[in-house]
């Protein structure tokens, strides 16, 4: 049963709060509350228009009478100037900027920034930082900027690393990050605090953070270290702990949705240039020069296909989302011939995940899984050097040289660039306001250029992936003009599969 639970004003727009179910409403503030529920349900506000914002939860929704303070940042020099410094209660981000005249305003996100009242005092505030996953550049620029962001904006002193990822909160000691210890990590790749796939368990984590008397925990990682920030929020939330929980996103493959992209991807497609450069230099040096780049992309080929458009060089790009064949008209092998006859060299741009199922038809197929539960690929890189070497050596009568440069570890290893390292501070300062300010079960990010919370059921709803049937995959075809590899009932099947996952390009 749908039902309209209060009313508000957002923005002179009446609003509404309206839950799926009226058990769990807590009448003290309108919001749902968790007695009934196994899970949060989500707080949707609906406007005119079709105007909807989906918002986070908020300490307040489960702990009643919380007491709030002005915002120390108030009385801080650098911004008592600035004005319309806080953000206004009712401020929201569009997800869609695309609109039609008479269409709906669609799904909003609460927009990110200082409140005038905040929900912690100063100097009860014990923070810590976790960060899990595989590494990406920017990791140690967000550490640095959530520590210094406490520290100097809010005068936080405490605050805790831990080491290790999830399985650091309770099998490892924490360290103590002030302002001096993490002033240079910036210039440093990976994560001062360690990482780890995998050790993820609920209750020993929620343990430690009751333990240890933590009040805001920020989360640092990819996909699937959000789903695991969702379950610590919901267990804090189910202990009525007033801890906020704040998510970071971190993802190199941009597999996350709803965010434009996460820090480190734009530091990614520029390391992958180097090594694209350097395998057309092969290529072009050598009668029949094929050079091939690896890059990283379990899932998403976002990387590959940045790099390939900033790069201009390459000739075929092949992600995991666009599936390809090799044999026939159509097929790589001939379009590899075709280029070869025409340019005398080409460039071949391969994601790790591309392939796979053509992989699993040749070699015997394991299903083996990391720590985390992530299939562990087999090496597309390896294998289609091979097929192509093969095949020009055994079918046809064109020599090829082919160089194959395997770039997985090379663009995440590296520290940050300037325009991920801004991203980074924006991202931080983002994640502590709104910790501060008592926002909980929340992951920042940029939506459409603006920094917004954003509930952890839509951020870990599903993966964020390249739509091959995108105006982005398009202008890719129509650089490298290589084949699309599908047929008019893929372009359909692709179509329909993919409806719900559109985004504005
Ligand atoms: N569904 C889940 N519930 C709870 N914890 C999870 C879940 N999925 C993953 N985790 C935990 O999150 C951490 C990171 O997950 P994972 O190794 O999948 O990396 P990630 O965060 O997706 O980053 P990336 O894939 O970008 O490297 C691991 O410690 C893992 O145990
Ligand atoms: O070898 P690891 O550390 O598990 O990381 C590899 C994975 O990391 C990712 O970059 C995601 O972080 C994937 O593209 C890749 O499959
Ligand atoms: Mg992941």
């Amino acid at each position: 049963m749908e039902l309209t639970v209060s009313n508000s004003v957002s923005n002179g727009v009446a609003a509404e709060i309206i839950t799926k179910d009226k058990v769990g409403l807590n009448p003290r503030n309108g919001f749902v509350s968790m007695e009934g529920l196994n899970k949060l349900q989500p707080k949707i506000v609906t406007g005119d228009c079709g105007y909807i914002l989906e918002d986070v939860p908020h300490l307040s929704d489960y702990i009643p009478h919380l007491p709030t303070y002005t915002n120390p940042l108030q009385f801080n020099p650098a911004y008592s100037v600035v004005k319309q410094y806080f953000v206004d209660i009712d401020d929201t981000v569009a997800q869609k900027v695309v609109v039609h005249k008479n269409g709906p305003r669609g799904v909003h996100f609460r927009r990110a920034g200082p409140r005038q009242r905040v929900y912690f005092k100063s100097d009860e505030v014990r923070a810590c930082i976790v960060t899990c996953g595989g590494l990406c550049p920017g990791l140690n620029t967000v550490i640095r900027e959530i520590v210094c962001g406490l520290h100097h904006m809010y005068d936080v002193k405490r605050v805790l690393g831990i080491v290790g990822g999830y399985r650091g909160f309770y099998s490892k000691n924490t360290i103590s990050l002030t302002p001096k210890f993490v002033n240079d990590i910036h210039k440093r790749g990976g994560t001062v605090l360690g990482t780890s796939r995998g050790g993820h368990d609920t209750k020993k984590i929620v343990d430690s953070i009751q333990d240890r008397g933590i009040n805001q925990v920020y989360i640092i990682g990819g996909d699937g270290t959000q789903k695991g920030a969702a379950v610590i929020f919901e267990e804090i939330r189910r202990r009525g702990l007033n801890v906020a929980v704040a998510g970071i996103p971190k993802t190199i493959d941009n597999d996350i949705p709803v965010i434009d992209k996460s820090f480190g991807f734009d530091t990614a497609v520029e390391e992958a240039q180097r090594a694209i450069n350097a395998a057309h230099v092969e290529a072009t040096s050598i009668e029949n020069g094929i050079g091939l780049v690896k890059l990283m992309g379990r899932y998403s080929g976002y990387i590959a296909m940045y790099a390939t458009l900033a790069s201009r060089d390459v000739d075929c790009c092949l992600i995991p989302e666009s599936p390809f064949y090799l044999e026939g008209p159509g097929g790589l092998f001939e379009y590899i011939e075709k280029r070869l006859k025409e340019n005398g060299h080409m460039v071949i741009v391969i994601a790790e995940g591309a392939g796979q199922e053509l992989l699993s038809e040749n070699l015997r197929s394991t299903d083996q899984q990391d720590a985390s539960g992530n299939k562990l690929l087999q090496d597309v890189g390896l294998w289609i050097s091979q097929r192509i070497k093969d095949h020009f050596s055994k079918r046809s009568k064109m020599a090829i040289n082919l160089k194959y440069i395997d770039l997985m570890y090379m663009i995440r290893a590296v520290p940050s660039n300037a325009s991920d390292n801004v991203y980074c501070t924006l991202v931080a300062q983002s994640a502590v306001h709104g910790a501060m300010a008592g926002y909980t079960g929340f992951t920042v990010g940029p939506v459409n250029g603006r920094h917004a919370y954003i509930p952890f059921h839509r951020i870990i709803e599903k993966q964020h992936k390249v739509v091959i049937t995108d105006r982005m995959w398009a202008r890719l075809l129509s650089s490298t003009n290589q084949p699309s590899f599908l047929c008019t009932k893929d372009v359909i099947e692709t179509s329909s599969k993919t409806e719900n996952n559109l985004r504005n390009c």
